[in-house]
Formats: C-alpha cells, structure tokens, sequence
C-alpha cells in the first residue's frame, strides 16, 4: 500500500554529505512525519528539476558543488520565488546568517546546531506555503462565480452574497491541514459549516464533534486523547479518545471559547506538533487530523482579558469564517421560512401548510437572537399547531412580541444613547412622525405589523397618521 506522503510536494534537499542526508531525513522523519524528500548531491540539477517537479521548499547547503550556493539561491529566488530556501550550513559559513538572509534565505542553520531550530524553520516555511497557496487558490476562486461542489453546501439554505462568498472561501481552503475558526452568534449555522468544510475537504476519516463547553481538564483530556488502563480510578481498560476516531477526517471543536487554560496548553500542542500523550501515558501519539473550532465569544476579547491564551489565539485564527446574524441577511426569510415548513410539515406528517404573504415581512422585523435556530423553533411550533387553511400568524406574531418588549438587548440602550447625543431633541410630533414612518419602512408599508411594532392598533396608527 502507498504511504501517505508528507509534504506534498516534497521537499529537496540539496547537499553532497550523504551521512548527513540520511541522518537528517530519519529525523525529521521520526521527529515530525516529513516523509516525503528528495536528495541531489548535485547542485547544477537543483534549478534544473524545479522546472519540471513542483517542491514545497529548498534545504540547500551552500557547498554543494558544483555551484556556488549564492549562485543557486539567487536562480531560485528569481525563477520560483514562491519556493523557500533553507540554508543549512557547514561550520565554515559560522555567523554568516544576516549574509544569507539578505539574499533571499528564508532561514539559516547551521548543520551541527539543534534539530529542533531547523524543525521550526521547516515547519514554518511549510506553513508559509501552505497559505500562499491558499490565497492564489482564493483569488482565482473569487473570479468565478459558481461553486465546484455545491454539495457539500446542500444543507446551507441562503442566497445572501456574504454567505455564498463564504462557501466560495471554504472551497479554497478547504484541501488545507490549517485550522479554521469559524464565529458567530448562537444558532447562526456553525456547525453546518463545519459539516460543510469537512465534506468539501473530501477527507476519508470521520467528522468527530465534541462540546468543550463545561470540560474540565481531566475530562477535556480524556474525551480528545484517551487514557490507558489504570489512568485512573475506573479506568479498566485502554480507550482510545476522539482525536484517533477523526484520524485522517475532522475534529470540530465546538464552544472553544469556554476552554479551560489547562486544555489550551495541550490543544496548542496538538495543532502545533500534531502530537498528544492519552492520560496516564508518556507515550505520544501522533496523528493527522484536520481541526476546526466553534464559538459565540469574542475570543480577541477573551485573549486580551488573560482567558485565552494568545499563542492558541493566533493559531485558531489561521483561517477565520464569521458567520452574519440573521437579521443582517433577511433575504433569507423566505427561504428559510419554505425550507422549515417543509422540514416540519414532513416530520409531523402534515400537507405543507401556505403561509400568509406578509408572514416573511413580520419576521423580517424581528431582531432573531437566536438565529436560525430560532426561527426554526418558530415554524416547527405554528407547523404542530396548524389544523387547516393558511398558516395562522398568531404564534409568530406572540413570539415576536413577547421577546421584543421583554429583551433586554432589543435596542432600546442604543436608542437611549443615541437621544442622549442629540443635540436637539425632535418635538412629539416630529418623533411621533419618524416613529411611524421607521416602522412601515421595516414592514414594508404593512399597517398591520407596523402597528404591532409601536404597540397601538391599526386603526389608531392610521388615525394618527392622518393627524400629522
Ligand atoms: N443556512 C441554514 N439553512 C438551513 N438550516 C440552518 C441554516 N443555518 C442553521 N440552520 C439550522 O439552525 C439550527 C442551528 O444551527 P447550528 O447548530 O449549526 O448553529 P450554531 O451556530 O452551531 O449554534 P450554537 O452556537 O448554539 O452551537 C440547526 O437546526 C441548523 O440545521
């Protein structure tokens, strides 16, 4: 069977110390699972094989005849300025680092100093890449429009350009190992994004979610990396943890932002080496998953507060999707609305009930703090309650109001603070005027609902009309 090979393309390796090369490879090899390298001894074939092998970076000593490494590093600089170049040293070229780094290196080590330090350099060029290959991928995607697997959107119900731009960018990034944070408020779709990335990755492992909302450490540990026997009272066996069930699929991390500062040290690491210890082990394992998270914190806010920890921060924010609330995309109502009646009407074993015209205005007046969830509450309750005829509006109509006027973030501190900047205050005329005409603008000159949103009966919004 072929072994996975990592990176993809592979790496060159450009020196003529054979011992060196093998040490080397059985290193990074054992140390970070780079599998995939090729040698040549020879540095004239170096720019030679560029042109017809695609490589993800340049190790090159400087020595290699039989040109000279300036000579070699300049070429690749200027014919494929995307690939990095390592330079990795004899003892002779010793604090000649700035030298190299001023023509174009991405790194220099030298080859009797720490493997750990080329490691990273390694790892960090290999990551450089990575996105550079993302953004190009990116940008060709957002020059055409449609969507190679729409598919893997299929669940996603939306026409709202924010969002289907979002799809186009998880197209993009989605063959990457990077990870992906994806926000928003609750209830908004994250996890269908989730499911979506992972299907559009066309990765052949599972999806493995997991909730680390109220995880402990110990718990945290034991869910994600298992535990052998004797790990602790109760464990009578091995058992593996949820991060070898997605072992070559996807890890959603979903409420990250309530992870607990023990757990982000071990989540770090996981991103960062692709390693973990099961509770009670000092054996690591290592693993190849893909891994996004899910919150509806601020978690720059959590970072600056000392309650998420940068270096996890800056990691996670690889590639970020923020999903729009639902009120910033009402075209989707209607949409939405059809796509839940369909939804409940199947799983109550009810006729698809008509809903009145004016149904998707109402709720397109609604401030929907619970998202799409919610409005999904909304039609599964007026489905159920539903005997004949069109849709009543009642419930909706109940819903809307209660929360209006009962939450606490329904707008009215804005408001307060915006009258407090006023200069000048409006006469109770003048506001009563702009009240009105604010509230038939949001229910697109329904009398009905406007009247609903000031709390007054229709006849008297039109009475008061006719008075001003
Ligand atoms: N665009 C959409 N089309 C169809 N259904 C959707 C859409 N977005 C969300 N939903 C539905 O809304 C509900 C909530 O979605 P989901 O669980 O993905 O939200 P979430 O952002 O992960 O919420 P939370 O932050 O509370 O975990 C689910 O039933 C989901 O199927």
């Amino acid at each position: 069977m072929r072994k996975n090979l990592f990176p993809d393309p592979p790496i060159l390796l450009v020196c003529s110390e054979a011992d060196w090369c093998e040490n080397l490879m059985d290193d990074l090899t054992q140390d970070a699972g780079i599998n995939n390298i090729l040698i040549r001894n020879d540095s004239s074939k170096t720019v030679g094989l560029l042109q017809y092998q695609e490589i993800s970076l340049v190790l090159l000593d400087p020595d290699t005849p039989p040109l000279s490494g300036e000579d070699v590093l300049e070429v690749l600089n200027y014919d494929h300025p995307r690939v990095p170049v390592i330079i990795v040293a004899g003892s002779n070229q010793g604090g000649r680092a700035s030298h190299w780094l001023k023509r174009g290196a991405f790194g220099f080590h030298l080859k009797d100093e720490s493997r750990e330090n080329l490691l990273a350099t390694i790892r960090k060029a290999l990551t450089h890449c990575e996105l550079q290959r993302e953004n190009r991928a990116l940008r060709e995607r957002m020059l055409h429009d449609g969507l190679d697997q729409p598919a893997a959107f299929s669940g996603l119900v939306t026409r709202n350009r924010k969002m289907i731009s979002l799809f186009k960018y998880i197209e993009a990034i989605a063959p990457s190992s990077e990870p992906v944070l994806i926000t928003g408020e609750s209830g908004v779709g994250k996890e269908l994004f989730a499911r979506a990335i992972h299907q559009a990755s066309r990765a052949k492992g599972k999806l493995v979610a997991v909730n680390a909302a109220g995880l402990d450490d110990q718990a945290f540990s034991d869910s994600l990396f298992g535990h052998v026997r004797g790990a602790f009272t109760g464990a009578d066996r091995d058992r593996a943890g949820l991060v070898e069930k997605a072992a070559g699929g996807t890890l959603f991390l979903d409420e990250i932002g309530d992870l607990n500062t023990a757990s982000q040290v071990k989540l770090l690491r996981l991103l960062q080496e692709g390693e973990f210890f099961p509770l009670g082990s000092d054996t690591l394992k290592r693993v190849k998953v893909r891994m996004l998270f899910a919150t509806n914190q601020d978690l720059a806010v959590k970072k600056v507060a000392g309650e998420f920890r940068r270096d996890l921060y800056y990691r996670l924010c690889t590639h970020h999707l923020h999903i729009p609330p639902l009120r910033e995309r009402t075209e989707d109502i209607p949409l939405l609305l059809r796509h839940f009646l369909q939804e409940a009407a199947a799983s109550l074993g009810k006729k698809i009930p008509t809903p009145p015209e004016e149904l998707a205005i109402l709720l397109s007046t609604y401030h929907f703090p619970g998202n799409i969830r919610e409005l999904r509450a909304m039609v599964h309750n007026a489905v159920s309650l539903h005997r004949s005829g069109k849709l009543s509006m009642e419930s909706f109509r109940r819903t809307i109001l209660t929360h209006t006027r009962t939450a606490p973030d329904a707008g009215m501190g804005d408001f307060e603070a915006t009258l407090r900047q006023l200069g000048q205050l409006p006469t109770l005329k003048e506001a009563d005027e702009m009240l009105m005409n604010e509230a038939l603008r949001r229910s697109q000159g329904n009398q009905k609902i406007a009247a609903a949103m000031l709390g007054i009966s229709p006849p008297a919004l039109s009475k008061r009309r006719k008075k001003t």
